[in-house]
């Protein structure tokens, strides 16, 4: 398996030649079917309903980029030497080709070798759109996050998500903070807009209708490198003996509710300067991490979080803008000569995106197919701080876009095609409609306003005629200790028992039991304590009660959640996810899971290839799958561990000749 770096090096100029050839015969490339003048006229797109957008980039060379990091091999027979003599400079070759824009296909050139010399292979890789490198970060945010209404998704209590995956130096970090930037100064404009149509269309308060402001809106900014999470948001003067920012370990964890809160600094903002002034305080932390950690930034996840909360709908579901850009995926080649630190920061790293793709992958199966696909999202931190696009009994509408970014040098096409066949299987058709869930007795989430009004009166009720029928018991046996004896309790008309609690005002007009159930115990007891009538409950009476209700609730929101997972699972057929590659094989039980990402890894394109290949010959020979699958594993895990034992000897052998 020669590396490309390897035979670019090598046969740069015949490669040249090969390529140049090829690009005269092919057809022009395709651009967009939509200028962009245009398109900023009438946004959104026609797939603005898709649920899952993969888009590719490729970026220009940067200036004197290939002679500083590629070196020509000076023993090869066509290495190109200056008047001088010497060995020229290695100079750009292209490893990328965009054929068409929209739908987007890029061919990727994989350099080979075979008897008669190197060859070029031209493979094919197809996205919703593709950006070559003369695209600009305008056009790319036009395109990707307003084409597809990302922003107004968001401020109408939906979730949107834009993850930035790629290899280190492809530019990742060039296109989100574009992004980021875009959505700053955006965000409020558009927000004013949907919140002015909001007032008129509720005949609301003048003076807030005249600037639209109904929205609330909160920053996060978490970064993950490896395991560990911290607040991007919090300036430290600390640094470590090494010179690292001390920073606050953040903990991502799932809290009894299901909710995925880390613990971070939530800033309100409510201007584009502000979310503007936030997002540069958190990228200059990073950028210093960055420098002080040897180029932490392209090994850790960045995480931004914008949630907007809808001020005239209070109980709504929270808006979120999720925008991610993610650490540089790694080959196990490239991470091998890491120390130990480095080593394991690498393998979090690819658990993590190895994840988010089963992640991925999987939510798109499921919004075009009538079937069910569990989403592993629990198994990893950066996943789970995804939840919200995850969570499959969210009725939340969620949107994910990925920019698959790729270097555009020919020596790094191996890593290229890693990137651009790990988003490929991304892309979807339009999902079908979703309509609200059906009306269900047991389940509190599907209940409307007068259902939990009614619920709410009844478990008060209940509680405050027991409480009543304990007074009188108690009232009665001192009577009877006196030798007198106590009026049976009275029946009481409706409404004439005062319940401590006013149930109008814990529950007003557009409030659910799916809203009271988002809310924590704590909450709920406050809710409680402010509708508090007269004296009929104390204080501790109210918060007892009001805690007893809200153990109720959050009881049957589990049971149906329970029930309504496990209807899912018998009542859908389980989607077919065979052939697609670089599934674990979990009835395999002799590798851990580390190893077998590695051996993943370091397989990249040709594991897929493989376990493909050996399916086409098991069904071509009539053989059983379950024992092909396990053989082909184990093979390619035996030339694995080989070359690994290799490698480690080298790296050995390497340490004895420098000591
Ligand atoms: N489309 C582009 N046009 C011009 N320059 C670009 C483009 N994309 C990236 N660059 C430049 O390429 C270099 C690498 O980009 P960037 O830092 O964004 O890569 P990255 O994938 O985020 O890397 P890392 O994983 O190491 O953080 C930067 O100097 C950046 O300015």
């Amino acid at each position: 398996m020669a590396s490309s770096a390897t035979l670019t090096s090598t046969h740069l100029p015949t490669l040249r030649t090969i390529l140049e050839e090829w690009n005269q015969k092919r057809p022009a490339t395709k651009g967009f079917p939509v200028p962009l003048a245009e398109l900023q006229k009438s946004p959104p797109s026609k797939d603005a309903s898709k649920d899952v957008i993969v888009a590719f980039r490729t970026r220009p060379p940067l200036p004197n980029e290939a002679a500083e990091k590629f070196h020509a091999d000076p023993d090869a027979e066509d290495a190109v030497l200056d008047d001088a003599g010497k060995l020229a400079p290695v100079e750009f070759c292209a490893g990328i080709t965009v054929a068409s824009a929209e739908p987007g296909v890029f061919f990727a050139h994989v350099p080979g070798m075979k008897w008669s010399g190197p060859t070029l292979t031209h493979k094919p890789y197809e996205a919703d759109l593709a950006f070559g490198p003369d695209v600009d970060n305008e056009e790319v945010y036009q395109r990707t996050v307003v084409a597809n209404d990302m922003l107004s998704l968001a401020l109408s209590g939906g979730v949107g998500c834009i993850l930035a995956y790629g290899q280190t130096g492809s530019g990742k970090t060039y296109t989100m903070e574009s992004v980021e930037h875009r959505v700053a100064r955006d965000l409020f404009a558009q927000a004013r807009i949907v919140g002015k149509r909001l007032l008129f269309a509720q005949d609301g308060d003048h003076a807030i209708a005249e600037t639209g402001d109904i929205f609330e809106f909160n920053v996060t900014f978490l970064e993950l490198l490896g395991k560990h999470a911290s607040d991007l948001l919090e300036s430290t003067e600390e640094v470590d003996a090494s010179g690292n920012p001390v920073r606050t370990e953040v903990l991502v964890r799932e809290d009894k509710v299901g909710n995925i809160r880390p613990n971070l600094i939530s800033s309100t903002v409510s201007s584009s300067e502000e979310l503007e002034e936030l997002i540069n305080k958190a990228l200059s932390h990073r950028r210093t991490s960055s420098t002080l950690r040897n180029a932490a930034s392209s090994r850790s996840h960045a995480l931004l979080t914008i949630t907007i909360k809808n001020t005239l709908l209070p109980y709504a579901d929270e808006g979120q803008l999720i925008l991610v850009d993610l650490a540089g995926s790694e080959r196990y080649e490239d991470s091998k000569d890491h120390d130990k630190q480095r080593m394991e920061e690498a393998r979090d790293n690819n658990k993590g995106l190895m994840n988010l793709k089963e992640c991925v992958r999987a939510k798109a199966k499921m919004a075009t197919e009538d079937g069910f696909v569990h989403i592993p999202w629990r198994s990893n931190k950066l996943t789970m701080l995804l939840k919200p696009i995850f969570d499959i009994e969210s009725r939340q509408p969620s949107k994910a876009m990925i920019i698959a970014h790729v270097s555009p040098h020919i020596q790094d096409t191996i890593h290229s095609t890693n990137t651009l066949s790990y988003a490929a299987p991304f892309k979807t058709v339009p999902p079908k409609p979703r309509g609200p869930s059906p009306y269900d007795a047991q389940d509190p989430r599907t209940w409307n306003h007068d259902k939990t009004v009614e619920w709410l009166t009844a478990q008060f009720t209940k509680r405050a005629m027991k409480s009543r029928q304990a007074e009188w018991n108690v009232k009665a046996k001192s009577a009877q200790l006196a030798g007198r004896k106590l009026k049976p309790l009275a029946d009481l008309a409706p409404g004439q028992l005062d319940l401590g609690v006013d149930i109008s005002k814990l529950c007003p007009p557009g409030l659910t039991a799916k809203n009271l159930g988002m809310l924590y115990t704590t909450q709920f007891v406050q809710r409680c304590l402010e509708a508090r009538t007269g004296e009929a409950l104390t204080q501790d009476e109210v918060k007892s009660t009001a805690a007893d209700v809200f153990a109720s609730l959050f009881y049957l929101i589990l049971t149906a959640k329970t029930k309504k997972r496990n209807e899912i699972m018998k009542s859908r057929k389980k989607l077919d996810t065979e052939g697609t590659y670089g599934d674990a094989p979990r009835d395999i039980k002799d590798y851990d899971e580390e190893e077998f990402l590695e051996a993943q890894i370091y397989y990249g394109n040709d594991w897929g290839k493989i376990i493909i290949a050996a399916q086409k010959l098991c069904k071509n020979e009539g053989k059983n799958w379950t024992e092909v699958y396990p053989k082909t594993v184990d093979d390619m895990m035996v030339k694995f561990r080989a070359h690994k034992a290799a490698a480690d000897r080298e790296a050995a052998e390497k340490v004895e000749v420098e000591e």
